[in-house]
């Protein structure tokens, strides 16, 4: 069955839905052949016949000038609906694309608009409409104006509202780092996203934009004599409402009745399109269609003399970081989450970045990909080249340009890593189009061959399949897909396994690991699990507030580790623990320090066994300083000291 249909029976198996559509339905026909079925003139005036009430010839009587009600109530439809449907198109045209904008740019730019959007809604929406249409002056297609203006604030405040928390999804995340241009990303995953919850603002306001507008024709503001509006009867009707109560029965029925058809409609129609329903969701993509008509340009790929120059300056490093400070933009001022660490992330192998909850771990990998987000983080020091670019010096296209060329980001959770409302194949092929131009078929074929490469079993039918259809670990092979989509010297995985359970685990690393030494990329893998980093990294490094305490390659740090908190939380991971054994494992004393509130000195030497209170600790920071084959960033890296059990 054509999709439509199938949303149509759909809305009509649920009372609501039916009521809201026979109702919608039939104002509709009247707003589009009202003219034609009107059984007398609208217009034609009787003095004979003024004010009669419902007769067999009259049916919703006769008008103080004799004028045929029904008719006029007929006629009247095509302006109160056109008004409504207009108010909410104009409020839709303006309030959505700046809603999108402030949700995408933030800043002062999302600052003054919000205030703006405040002091227009502290005005009732009447009285706002009132003074539009008094600058203006009284006609329909001021009042169309007049009454979307008002409700533009609405719209502002919803999408963005709407925008900022799809836009914070994994899916778009992962979208925005496969260098997709803002108006893809809007079209193509936060719209559709919001569509449902559009759609039901759009019929809530058509009611109120519909009464709004019979106020204001109700005041003499709207469509003017002899033009029939529903509003403007209504306030015809007003001398005689007491005596001729029928005058003003039939319009405002009108008007309720249109009123309650859109909500209810709009009711249903929220259940089936929004994608968070459990159920499935089609006909979804019409506003991305919409949207998305335009295509990112296509960005030049690295020229042979640019990757020559990679090569020479930066050897075989994917990305460096020296001395890299990342802060957090918060009311208290800029507090500092990564503070002066250096790294190199080689092609062929792995560096595991490991540490406590609120070590900055995933900070520093943010930055890495870089996706900080916008106003509220920023690098505030130091250098980070990716390739043979240093990120700093670059502009927002050029940055956006080197993501996707560059870096593959598989984030925690692939079920929201996923837009829920695409087919797998969807989203592979438009990772896969980014910034290139491709045949469909050359995309299909590309796109089988990568769900082939993270073994996916029958790839060619998977294509059409929706992400709810797949388990976790399948979501996440198609998200590791998708990150390798254009062929990344540099993978990026955030605690990729988390959501997933051992088994799992263990085949999604394994696939990651397979990944990347095929294709010779550097990886950075953020993990709290020291387990996982002895069996899928070759380099590690271990970061407590911010700084980077202790790294070096695997094998060097595990078999002696240096550093009091690497010690200790290798003690307390069990199959790295010496001897292994049932006693409870010991765990690591205190809590690591909140940001902006570091004792001086060694951050860690509050929680330290080894330091004892030496002055030097709790007044110096240690340096990372060379100790066999890691660097460590202690005072005394060569004592020992007893763990505490907890
Ligand atoms: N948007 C933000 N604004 C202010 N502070 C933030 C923000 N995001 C993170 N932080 C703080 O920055 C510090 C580092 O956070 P980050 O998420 O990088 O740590 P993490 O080691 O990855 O932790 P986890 O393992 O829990 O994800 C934490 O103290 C955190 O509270």
């Amino acid at each position: 069955m054509h999709p439509r249909l199938a949303t149509l029976r759909r809305i009509a198996r649920a009372p609501k839905g039916l009521i809201g559509l026979l109702l919608v339905g039939f104002m509709m026909i009247l707003a589009l052949f009202g003219a034609w079925l009107a059984p007398q003139d609208p217009y034609a005036q009787n003095f004979m016949a003024t004010l009669q009430p419902p007769s067999a010839e009259h049916w919703f009587g006769t008008d103080q000038l004799g004028r045929d009600v029904f008719s006029r109530i007929l006629l009247g439809a095509r302006t109160s609906i056109g008004i409504g449907v207009g108010g909410v198109a104009v409020a839709f045209v303006i309030g959505v694309p700046l809603g999108l904008a402030a949700a995408y740019l933030r800043g002062t730019f999302d600052s003054l608009l919000m205030r703006g959007v405040d002091i227009l809604l502290s005005f009732p929406d009447i009285v706002f409409a009132l003074a539009i249409v008094a600058i203006m002056g009284p006609s329909t297609l001021n009042v169309i104006l007049a009454v979307g203006i008002v409700s533009v604030p609405v719209f502002i405040r919803t999408t963005r509202a709407v925008a900022m928390s799809t836009l914070a999804e994994p899916f778009v995340e992962g979208s925005v780092s496969l260098g997709c241009s803002p108006l893809r990303v809007m079209g193509r995953h936060v719209l559709p996203n919001m569509g449902g919850i559009l759609v039901t603002l759009c019929s809530l306001l058509f009611a109120s934009t519909l009464l709004n507008a019979s106020g204001l024709s109700f005041l003499g503001l709207g469509t003017q004599p002899p033009e029939p509006e529903w509003g403007t009867m209504l306030g015809e009707s007003r001398s005689y409402i007491r005596t001729h109560p029928y005058m003003a029965t039939f319009p405002g029925l009108f008007l309720a009745l249109s009123a309650l058809g859109f909500n209810l409609l709009g009711e249903e129609l929220r259940n089936i399109y929004d994608p968070t329903s459990a159920r499935r969701r089609r006909g979804q993509g019409l506003l991305a269609r919409l949207l998305n008509g335009g295509r990112a340009l296509p960005v030049p790929r690295e020229t042979a003399a640019q990757a020559r120059a990679r090569a020479e300056t930066v050897g075989d490093a994917a990305a460096i970081g020296r001395d890299l400070e990342i802060s957090y933009l918060t009311d208290k001022g800029p507090l500092p989450a990564v503070r002066g660490v250096d790294f190199a992330l080689r092609r062929g192998r792995t560096l595991a970045v490991v540490g406590e909850s609120g070590s900055g771990k995933s900070t520093l990998l943010r930055a890495v990909a870089t996706l900080l987000p916008r106003g509220q983080a920023l690098v505030s020091g130091g250098s980070l080249r990716i390739g043979t670019e240093e990120v700093s010096a670059l502009s927002g296209a050029q940055v956006q340009a080197l993501r996707r060329q560059h870096i593959g980001v598989v984030f925690q959770d692939a079920a929201s890593a996923l837009n829920p409302v695409m087919t797998v194949g969807a989203q592979l092929a438009e990772a896969i189009t980014s910034g290139r131009r491709m045949s469909p078929a050359e995309v299909r074929d590309r796109s089988i061959a990568l769900l082939k490469a993270v073994q996916i079993a029958d790839p060619e039918s998977r294509l059409d399949a929706w992400p709810h259809q797949f388990s976790g670990g399948m979501k996440q092979r198609i998200v590791i897909a998708i990150a390798l989509a254009q062929e990344p010297e540099l993978l990026l995985a955030d605690e990729p396994t988390s959501a997933l359970d051992v088994t799992i685990q263990q085949q999604i690393l394994t696939l990651l690991r397979q990944m990347q030494k095929e294709r010779d990329m550097a990886m950075m893998l953020v993990t709290h699990d020291l387990g996982l980093v002895a069996r899928y990294a070759d380099d590690v490094a271990v970061i407590y507030a911010g700084r980077i305490v202790e790294t070096g390659p695997v094998e060097e740090v595990f078999r002696r580790p240096r550093h009091p908190y690497t010690r200790a939380l290798a003690a307390s991971t069990p199959k790295l623990r010496h001897g292994g054994g049932t006693r409870m494992l010991p765990a690591i004393d205190g809590e690591p320090p909140m940001l902006g509130q570091l004792p001086p000195g060694c951050a860690f030497a509050p929680r330290c066994a080894r330091s004892g209170g030496r002055a030097v600790c709790t007044t110096r920071a240690p340096e990372l300083t060379r100790c066999g084959k890691a660097d460590v960033a202690c005072h005394f890296p060569d004592e020992t000291e007893s763990l505490h059990a907890a």
